[in-house]
């Protein structure tokens, strides 16, 4: 009876570990940051590769952005304990020792090196550890805490997957990836503020320096609409150099003109439900102006 017993608080509280640790990798924006590699992969001129070396390829990628994800929790702990949004995270609510999510981060970089290397080349594996440096230390550790333009600078390293899942496949770096990564640059601002406005009591109480808290809602939508405009500009240049057709170009107006829409619209809105609206809208853009990539390269 008594083995049984412990054998099940075993089992349960293997079970919690384990839930902490998916917990840690931000497993949703990792799912989408695998998906964006992939276009990436699809997008590449004359795919050699076979199937597994490019669902290998796209599994390092993941398990190194969820490596940068799970630092990024040790990382800012003690500024998670002070936001609502975060503060029931498991390693700032303590269910989870900071010793054993440094090993599970150090684990899931070490597989995703190893995949990368066997699976990719060298230099897939030196960019996607690069993008890791630049999300989990250059960003989290230094940007965050210094400067409003912190997600603007940061950005680049989670705008990578598409180079990287390019470069996976090719091995070499060329210029049309980097039109993708730039869409996803473009991106991240707006993306981010529209939560920063809706959260911006709870940076301010951390004392991080969003744009919302330094410089006030107004300025950041204002910002958040310059940036829609530029993102609709940067949506078009895939078309332009004729590496996307029509498809792709029906889809990102349409998505663009809801974007600065909406934008706008939030410009003139009192109501914090209506930021979250834009944060949530962005994350449903950029799937679909991923996707529609996809479609337009294999269905004509
Ligand atoms: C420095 C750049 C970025 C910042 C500061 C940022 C910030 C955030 C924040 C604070 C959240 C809310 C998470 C939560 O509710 O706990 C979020 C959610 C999300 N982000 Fe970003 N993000 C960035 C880049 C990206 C990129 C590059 C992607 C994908 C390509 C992405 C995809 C997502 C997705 C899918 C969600 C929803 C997650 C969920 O519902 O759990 N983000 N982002
Ligand atoms: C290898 C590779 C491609 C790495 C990229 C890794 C990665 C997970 C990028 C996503 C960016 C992101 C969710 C930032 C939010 O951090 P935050 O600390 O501002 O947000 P939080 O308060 O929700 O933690």
């Amino acid at each position: 009876m008594t083995i049984l017993h412990v054998s099940h608080r075993w089992q349960l509280s293997t079970k919690q570990f384990l839930l902490n640790c998916l917990a840690i990798c931000k497993i949703k924006v990792v799912l989408m940051l695998v998906l964006t590699a992939w276009i990436g992969i699809a997008l590449a001129p004359d795919m050699q590769r076979g199937w597994l070396a490019q669902v290998m390829s796209l599994l390092g990628i993941g398990l190194l952005s969820a490596s940068a994800a799970a630092v990024n929790h040790i990382v800012d702990r003690e500024i998670d304990k002070k936001m609502a949004r975060t503060r029931h995270r498991p390693i700032a609510s303590a269910q989870l020792s900071i010793a054993n999510a440094l090993l599970f981060a150090f684990t899931l970089a070490i597989i995703g090196c190893a995949m990368l290397i066997i699976w990719s080349n060298i230099l897939c594996t030196l960019l996607t550890l690069g993008a890791l440096v630049g999300y989990a230390v250059i960003y989290t550790l230094f940007l965050k805490r210094a400067t409003p333009q912190n997600i603007v600078i940061g950005g680049l390293a989670g705008a990578m997957p598409p180079l990287l899942g390019w470069v996976s496949e090719t091995g070499a770096l060329s210029a049309p990836p980097w039109l993708l990564v730039m869409i996803i640059f473009t991106w991240t601002p707006p993306h981010f503020w529209a939560l920063a406005i809706a959260r911006r009591n709870d940076y301010q109480r951390a004392n991080i320096p969003m744009l919302p808290v330094t410089h006030g809602v107004s300025f950041t939508k204002l910002c958040i609409i310059a940036y829609s405009i530029l993102l609709a500009i940067v949506c078009l240049l895939p078309y332009l150099i004729g590496m996307s057709g029509w498809i792709y170009l029906l889809c990102a107006c349409v998505l663009n003109v809801l974007f600065i829409g909406k934008s706008i619209g939030l410009y003139w809105s009192q109501c914090e439900q209506q930021a979250m609206a834009l944060f949530r809208f962005s994350i449903s853009y950029l799937l679909l102006l991923f996707i529609a990539l996809f479609i337009d390269q294999w269905w004509l």
